[in-house]
This record gives structure tokens, sequence and C-alpha cells, in this order.
């Protein structure tokens, strides 16, 4: 606007290299050059405008969805981009779309529980969006429990086809994201009947709509399931219901990897783990942490920058007001996110290595680390996504009342964001996956068979159970080993002390529903601990770049520090820590604000998000804050007529018998 950077002054404060910094967030030059380049690509594009979305009704947010995703997958063809590249795209367009589901749930179905020749058959077909896909596992009247799901697939032996059908009102599917209006196929879940038997729930590859014209095939029913939270948000995509009447399918259409029905209809389960049906949520999960990292570091840009903008208060001799980032109370509420931030990304890295490396162990039949890759995914997806929800909210409220205007950004973030802590399993159901997994690791100590990977501290059960944090100055608790023993202790204790309660239960199940908050608790501190101990061992690792180790030590410290603060009850109760120590941490906390505060800016440039892909005036690169504000406020269709539609109608009868009742 007026060319000028009105953080300029910020940005030189930084005390470390932020191109340096740059490629650490990215993860790699590599991924850098390449989100670089596709990201100012996408927002020179005049074709992925965003910032109408909030004011479409639905049908014309829909079509112009439709014609983003049509135009991306254009521009893929013509640049011939890479699958990352395209996945690049896709992400910096930032518009949920079927297109998600397609490539981010159908392809990795059939990839992970389809046949060698199922895959032939259906991914280059899908790989060229000649069919689309969806995900059809929920149902109106089951999510959480997937074994609870009703539609059935009944092998017909005379035909060599499965009979797909939804027997009830409750089986009907419900949720499935790009099934509403686009799906042509779906991988859908049903309960496996053969011969009369129940095999429980697997994939099938059904058809649903024509590819000639679209329409729904026979016995199909399908629709979208209606508007959802926020103004644009997630509407753009079209979550679905889907109803079966007698719908066949070749036999060849069930995903085989994992079981199989001969021609005679027998059923043989290969020997690998019926729960690798459940393989795509693992490796969506894990995605879903990578991907908390860039919703809360998007917020966290935002509230940053426009924190550093904003005055407030504190005006000296007629100088200039205090810029609301260096009150004490606004850096106690965000500099921790932006340590989160940083925490979630490094926790998604080690989390997307933990899944190669399963992935690869599956493929020489080594089951032995599935329980340990659930367990963490499940428990990352949840407590990432509660801290970036919630942590989006508190970014709005961080910047007052223009936090609440759709052009700050943050009203349709957190819209868009705030499903993630129900879809792809609610956050509370996979918490009680992780604390049984936990109380089957405590049930085994004494059995002589050592705990690995992250529970591997429990191995130290003995010591974690009787030691004394030695911090005795605010400084201790700089020491990674301080840090680790206190959150190692504090799980340990949390989850022993759940086992111990459990034994009193003459019928564990029970023992397990009725213990569950307390359960729920000792998972959330046993991910904790996996976060902070990740961030620890990035610390370990080569950085490079004048100053980036100082910077992420202390964004370390404040993320470790700050859930010691906040859950401090945890810590004091199991006694891992004294009342003292407690505060002593509170001290250091308020010395590393200050050790932050000058780089802030910086630190959030280092994500190297453009004005387009944060999509907030209030976050924008140059600060210039209230003209684009004030100009934008004119640029609403209330504004296009100074005297509004429907003044003759409601306000001027109003007016004159107001003047009558007056006169009177
Ligand atoms: C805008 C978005 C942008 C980007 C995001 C990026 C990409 C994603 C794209 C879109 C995301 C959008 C939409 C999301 C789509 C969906 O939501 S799909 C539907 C997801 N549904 C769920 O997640 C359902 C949750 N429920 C479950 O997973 C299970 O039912 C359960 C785990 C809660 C319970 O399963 P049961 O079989 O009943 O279990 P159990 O008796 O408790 O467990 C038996 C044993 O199996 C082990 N186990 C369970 N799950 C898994 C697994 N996934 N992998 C491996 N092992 C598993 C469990 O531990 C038990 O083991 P034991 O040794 O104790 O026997
Ligand atoms: C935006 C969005 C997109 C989605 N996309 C898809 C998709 O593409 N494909 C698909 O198949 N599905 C999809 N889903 C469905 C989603 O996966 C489910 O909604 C999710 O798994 C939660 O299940 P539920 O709705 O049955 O919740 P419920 O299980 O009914 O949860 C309701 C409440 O009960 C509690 N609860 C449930 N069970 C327990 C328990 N055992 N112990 C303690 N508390 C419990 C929960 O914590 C929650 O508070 C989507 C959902 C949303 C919101």
């Amino acid at each position: 606007m007026d060319g000028i950077d009105h953080l300029a002054d910020e940005r030189n404060k930084a005390q470390f290299d932020v191109d340096a910094m740059k490629i650490v967030w990215a993860g790699s030059r590599h991924a850098f050059e390449v989100s670089d380049r596709i990201s100012k690509l996408v927002a020179a594009d005049p074709g992925f405008r965003k910032d109408n979305r909030p004011m479409l009704g639905r049908n014309e947010l829909f079509k112009n969805t439709l014609r983003k995703a049509a135009y991306a997958w254009k521009r893929i063809i013509e640049l011939h981009l890479s699958e990352e590249e395209a996945a690049k795209l896709r992400f910096y367009v930032d518009e949920p779309a079927y297109t998600d589901l397609h490539w981010g749930m159908f392809v990795p179905a059939i990839k992970g529980q389809g046949t060698e020749e199922q895959q032939q058959k259906w991914l280059p077909l899908a790989y060229k969006m000649q069919i689309i896909g969806c995900y059809g596992q929920t149902e109106l009247g089951h999510g959480s429990n997937v074994q609870g799901l009703e539609t059935t697939a009944t092998f017909d032996p005379q035909t060599d086809e499965f009979v797909i059908h939804s027997p009830t009102l409750t089986s009907s599917k419900w949720w499935p994201g790009g099934l509403g209006k686009v799906s042509t196929h779906g991988v859908i879940y049903a309960r496996l009947i053969t011969d009369g038997r129940d095999h429980g729930v697997h994939g099938f590859i059904v058809q649903l709509r024509s590819l000639e014209d679209h329409s729904p095939l026979p016995g199909i029913t399908v629709g979208d399931i209606g508007m959802k939270f926020g103004n644009g948000a997630y509407n753009t995509m079209d979550n679905g219901v889907l109803r079966f009447d007698h719908v066949r399918i070749p036999r060849d259409q069930m995903l085989m990897r994992v079981s199989q029905v001969t021609r005679e209809g027998k059923y043989m389960q290969s020997d690998v783990p019926r729960q690798l049906v459940y393989g795509t949520m693992v490796y969506v999960r894990q995605t879903i942490v990578a991907d908390a990292s860039c919703a809360l570091s998007r917020a966290v840009c935002i509230a940053t920058r426009y924190s550093a903008v904003r005055r407030q208060f504190g005006s000296q001799d007629g100088g200039p007001e205090s810029q609301v980032i260096d009150y004490k109370t606004q850096q106690n509420r965000l500099f921790p996110l932006l340590a989160s931030a940083y925490a979630f990304r490094f926790v998604g890295e080690w989390l997307k290595w933990l899944y190669t490396d399963v992935t690869q162990r599956l493929q020489t039949n080594d089951f032995s680390t599935l329980p340990e890759a659930h367990a963490c995914t499940a428990g990352l997806k949840s407590v990432t996504t509660t801290a970036t929800a919630d942590g989006i909210e508190e970014c709005r409220k961080l910047c007052g009342g223009h936090g609440y205007l759709c052009t700050s950004g943050l009203p349709e973030l957190f819209a868009v964001y705030v499903p993630a802590c129900t879809y792809e399993g609610d956050n509370i159901v996979l918490l009680l996956q992780v604390a049984r997994f936990l109380m089957k690791t405590v049930s085994q100590l004494g059995s002589g068979k050592k705990p690995v990977g992250t529970t591997s501290y429990m191995g130290q059960i003995e010591h974690l159970m009787q030691c004394r944090s030695n911090v005795q100055r605010a400084e201790d608790w700089l020491k990674p080993s301080a840090i680790l023993e206190a959150f190692e202790s504090r799980a340990a204790r949390m989850s022993v002390a759940c086992a111990q309660n459990l034994t009193k239960f003459t019928n564990p199940e029970e023992g397990f529903a009725e213990l569950s908050a307390d359960l729920v608790e000792a998972a959330v501190a046993h991910c904790q601990l996996i976060i902070v101990s990740k961030f620890i061992e990035k610390l370990l690792q080569d950085i490079p770049g004048k100053g980036v180790r100082e910077q992420l030590e202390a964004l370390c410290n404040i993320y470790a520090l700050f859930l010691l603060h906040k859950h401090q009850g945890d810590f004091l109760s199991t006694g891992c820590i004294t009342a003292k120590q407690a505060s002593l941490a509170n001290d250091q906390l308020r010395s590393l604000y200050s050790q932050v505060r000058p780089n802030a800016i910086a630190l959030v440039d280092a994500f190297n998000y453009t004005d387009h892909f944060l999509g907030s005036i209030l976050g924008c690169y140059d600060g210039n804050v209230y003209p684009k504000l004030y100009e934008a406020a004119w640029k609403d269709p209330l504004n296009d007529s100074v005297v509004p539609e429907g003044y003759h109608e409601y306000i001027r009868p109003l007016l004159k018998q107001n003047l009558r009742t007056a006169r009177l």
C-alpha cells in the first residue's frame, strides 16, 4: 500500500539467521525450496483468490471450490508438478475440498489395504482422476465405534458378487467428505457376511455415480448432509449421506490384503493383524499432527505480527503507546503457542519417520511396532489438535476486537480447524486407546519384557517412582535432564497410579470405564512427554545458522516449562517437584519470554507464509494494518449502497411510528 515495512524495526532486532530457520522449519533445503516456489505461484494466481469466501452462499461457495479444484488440477498437469509439488499446491490453495479425501484417504486406503492386483487396477485411474474417491466409514448411528457399523456386504456365491446394503436408517453413511456431490467411487466399510457368518468390518471399493452423467447408480441414494459450523470454512466440502439398497459389486472389489473371500465363498485371513483394516486412519492421524503445526503457526503468525503493530496505553511524555506484545500477559499467552507450533513441527517430523518405519516393517511381516504406532498417532493427533484448536481461538482473543473480523482470517481458520478434534477419531476416544496401551505396558513391567520406543522410560520405573527433582535455581530448569526427569516421573507415576487403582475392580472393563477421566490425564502426560523429548532430541542434531540453535533452545524450554506450569497440579500431587521448584520454573519462563521477545517477528517470518496463505489483514507481512482494515470495510457488500436495502420496508416505517409516538 504505502510500500513501507511497518515491522522493519522488529525485523532488525532479530538475533538469528531467519533464512537458516526457514530451512529448519521446512525440514530441509529441498522442502523449503518447493514450498517457497509453490506458495508464491499460488499467491500470484488470481484463479486462487479466496478473500470473498465468507460472503458466498453455499451453492456459490461450493461451485467456486469445484472450479478451484479443477483449475488446480489443470495447473498441476500443465506445470508437470511432482506428487510432492502437487500436494503443496493443494495445501497452499487452502480450501477444504473433495480432493483432500481423494488423495488423503481414498488412495492411501487402496494402497494400504488392496492387493498388488487391486492396486494396479485402481490406482492409475485414481492418480489420473478418472475416478474420484471418498472414505466411507462413519454412519449416522456409529462413528467412534467402528465395530458397531451396520452396513452389510453379503457374499452371493451364485453370482460371485457382494451385495452392499444399508439395513437401517442409522446405517446410512454420514459425514464422508467428497461423498455428497462429487465422488464417483468410495472405499466403503461394511460388515462382511459369508454363508450367514459375520466376519466384522472390511473395506470395499464401490462405484457410486455414473462416469457418463454423474447420476447415482441404481440402488444408491446420495446427497449432502447440510451446512456446517462457520461461514465459508468447511462448507466448501460436500460431506455426504449415502444409502445402499442391495447394490451388487464384483467379489474382487473387496480390499483383500488383510483377508480374502474365495470364489467358493470361503473367508480366509492372512497372517497379518486384523487391525490393518484401520491402517488408513493411522496414516491420516500422522498427517494431521504435521497439519496441526501448520494451522497453529498460521494463527500465531497473525497474532504475533498484530501484537507488534497494536499499541494500547503506556504513552510517556506524548510518545507512542506501548506495543501490546510488550505486556507480559500477552507474552504469557502468545509465546507458549509460538513454542508449541515449533514443538508440533518437530514431533510431526518424528511421527512421519515412525510411520515410514512401521510401514517398512509391515512389508516384511514384522508387526511388532504396530501397537506403538497406533498409540503414538492416536495420542499425538489428540493432544496436538486440541492444543491447536484452543490456540487458534486464543490468538483471536490476542487480537482484541479486530480478531473477530473475518478479515483477520482467524474466525475462518478456527471454524475449518476445530473439527480436527473430532474427525479421524474423537480426541477422548483416541486418548483412551493410548491409556489402554499404557496400562498394558505397566502390567508387563514385572514380567521381564523391556518397554521399548516411547515407553522405554518406564524401564527405569523404580527410579522414576521415587526420584525428586534437584532443581535449586531457576536456571537449573534449562537443563534438558531436569525437564526430562520431571516429565518422565510425572507420566510414569500417573500411569502407575491408574494401574494400581484398576486392580481394585474385579471387572477390569468396569474399572477402566470408572477411571476413564484419570486414564485420559495419564495419556495426555505421556503424549506431552513424547513432544518434549522429541524437541530435545531435535536439539541434539546439527543445526546450522547463526543463533538458530539458541532460539530453538529457548522455544523448547518455553514449551516444556509452560506445560509444567499449566499442569503443575500433576507435578505437585505426584511429588515429582516441590512448590518452590514450580515457582522457579515460572521465574525461568518469564526470563525466557524476554529472550524471545526481540526475535518474535523473525520467528514467525521463518514460517515463510505468503499474505495470500495467511489470508489476514492483521497478519500481513508489512504490518500496515489500519489502512487495509479501513479499505476492506468499504468493500463489504453491505456498503455497496449508503442507504441499505430494506430501508423503505423496515426502517422508515419504524422511524415514522417513533415520531408519532414521540409527538403523543
Ligand atoms: C482440512 C483437512 C486438511 C488436512 C488433513 C489432512 C488429511 C486428512 C484429510 C481429511 C481429514 C478429513 C476427514 C477425516 C476423515 C474421517 O474422519 S474418517 C473416519 C475416522 N474414524 C475414526 O477415526 C473412528 C475412531 N475409532 C477407531 O479407530 C476404533 O473404533 C477404536 C480404535 C476406537 C476402537 O477399535 P476396536 O476395534 O473396537 O477396538 P479395541 O477393542 O479398543 O482394539 C482392539 C485392538 O486393536 C488395536 N487398534 C485399534 N485401532 C488400531 C489401529 N488404527 N491400528 C493398530 N491397532 C489398532 C487396539 O490397540 C487393540 O489392541 P490390543 O492389543 O489391546 O488388542
Ligand atoms: C468435518 C468432518 C469430516 C469428516 N469426514 C469423514 C470422512 O471423510 N469419512 C468418514 O468416514 N467419517 C468422517 N467424519 C466422521 C468422524 O470420523 C466421526 O465424527 C468421528 O470419528 C467421531 O465419531 P462420532 O461422530 O461417532 O462421535 P461420538 O463417538 O458419537 O462422540 C460423541 C461424544 O461421546 C464421547 N464418547 C464416545 N465414545 C466414548 C467412549 N468409549 N468413552 C468415552 N467417551 C466416548 C466422545 O468423546 C464425544 O464427546 C467426519 C467428521 C467431521 C466432523
